[in-house]
């Protein structure tokens, strides 16, 4: 097999006890012939789950003590690098990393760090985020824990686990309120961590240039029988923006909210401009390039996805509409 460049990452999260390890054993036992390095993190001097996790042939399994989010820049940073110098060196090979969060573990320090750090970067290529999500137990643990509401609004991905314990109704009913948190991410269930590999890896969450996943009467559908913190709203526009003014309310809205918006996604329709600027982030981060052009037959509409926490919803759409380009 050549060796892929750079190097894809995906993100496993979930609450405490979601299924990540089961999901995560059963990607490493699938035989697909790919080297898959695994990056675990535990709270904590043990790391039980290490016991737990299924070691076949090549694989390898990284520990790295303490939380996730507060070692990021250290351990992570260190622990990809020196993977990566070792794969370069011809001294391990693996196509591909798992990087597994723990279930407290807020993940866009992790995501952040493929965004900022230019060694990462030239290296590695983070795909997505995945989320798995325990059908019995999410929703008292949305209730009551805003880090499982979190770990959702960040998902590319939702893995249902345990749908086995649960009926028909609360299943829609649970469905229902993830699409609300975030309606960017498919959900696809995962019995004892049992989904097609192609709905796992490679999934692209983070190409700038990825289609918007969003059913266009998504906000017809959204349940309000929940006051979850974490809720995510869609502005669609056709009349084009005027960048300047766009750019500078993005500028605004990063600083005054930053550490509430969990992700933002957007294609713009620019005045001027034949193509479409994507961009997207993780709270205060933001990466933006020129897409492709507007083809003649398309409809040249802008659509952004915001993803947050507590977002002042309608502040933010008064203000976008003041960002179009006059005439
Ligand atoms: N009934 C049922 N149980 C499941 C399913 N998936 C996982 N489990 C069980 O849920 C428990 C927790 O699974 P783990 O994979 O250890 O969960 P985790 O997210 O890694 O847990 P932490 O590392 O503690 O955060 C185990 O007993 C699994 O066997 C499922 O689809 N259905």
């Amino acid at each position: 097999m050549t060796d892929t460049h750079p190097i894809p990452v995906t993100l496993l999260t979930g609450f405490l006890g979601a299924g990540k390890t089961t999901l995560l054993n059963r990607i490493l036992q699938e035989p697909h012939g790919q080297r898959i390095a695994v990056i675990e993190n535990e709270f904590g001097e043990t790391g039980i789950d290490n016991e737990l996790l299924f070691q076949a042939g090549e694989q390898i399994v990284e520990m790295n003590n303490g939380c996730i989010c507060c070692t990021v820049r250290g351990d992570l940073l260190r622990i990809l690098g020196d993977l990566a110098g070792r794969r370069e060196a011809g001294e391990i090979r693996f196509d591909r990393v798992v990087i597994e969060t723990t279930g407290l573990a807020d993940p866009a320090p992790v995501a952040q760090t493929f965004f900022v750090e230019e060694t990462i970067r030239d290296d590695y290529r983070l795909d997505a985020i995945l989320t798995v999500v325990d059908a019995k137990h999410a929703p008292r643990q949305l209730d009551e824990h805003h880090e499982a509401q979190e770990q959702v609004g960040f998902a590319d991905r939702i893995l249902l686990s345990k749908t086995d314990l649960v009926d028909a109704a609360a299943l829609a009913e649970l469905e229902a309120r993830l699409r609300a948190m975030n309606p960017r991410a498919p959900i696809q269930p995962v019995h004892f961590g049992q989904a097609p590999l192609r709905d796992i890896l490679d999934i692209h969450g983070f190409d700038l240039d990825a289609i918007l996943g969003i059913e266009p009467d998504f906000l017809n559908d959204l349940g309000h029988e929940h006051d979850d913190e974490v809720h995510a709203f869609v502005y669609r526009a056709e009349r084009p923006f005027d960048a300047a003014k766009l750019l500078a309310l993005m500028d605004l809205l990063i600083s005054e909210f930053g550490v509430d918006l969990l992700r933002y996604k957007g294609i713009l329709h620019i005045a001027g401009n034949p193509n479409k600027i994507v961009f997207q982030g993780v709270h205060g981060l933001l990466d933006e390039s020129l897409g492709a052009p507007w083809r003649e037959d398309e409809k040249r509409e802008s659509v952004l996805v915001f993803i947050g926490r507590n977002l002042p919803r309608e502040q933010i759409v008064a203000t976008l509409k003041t960002c179009h380009a006059h005439g």
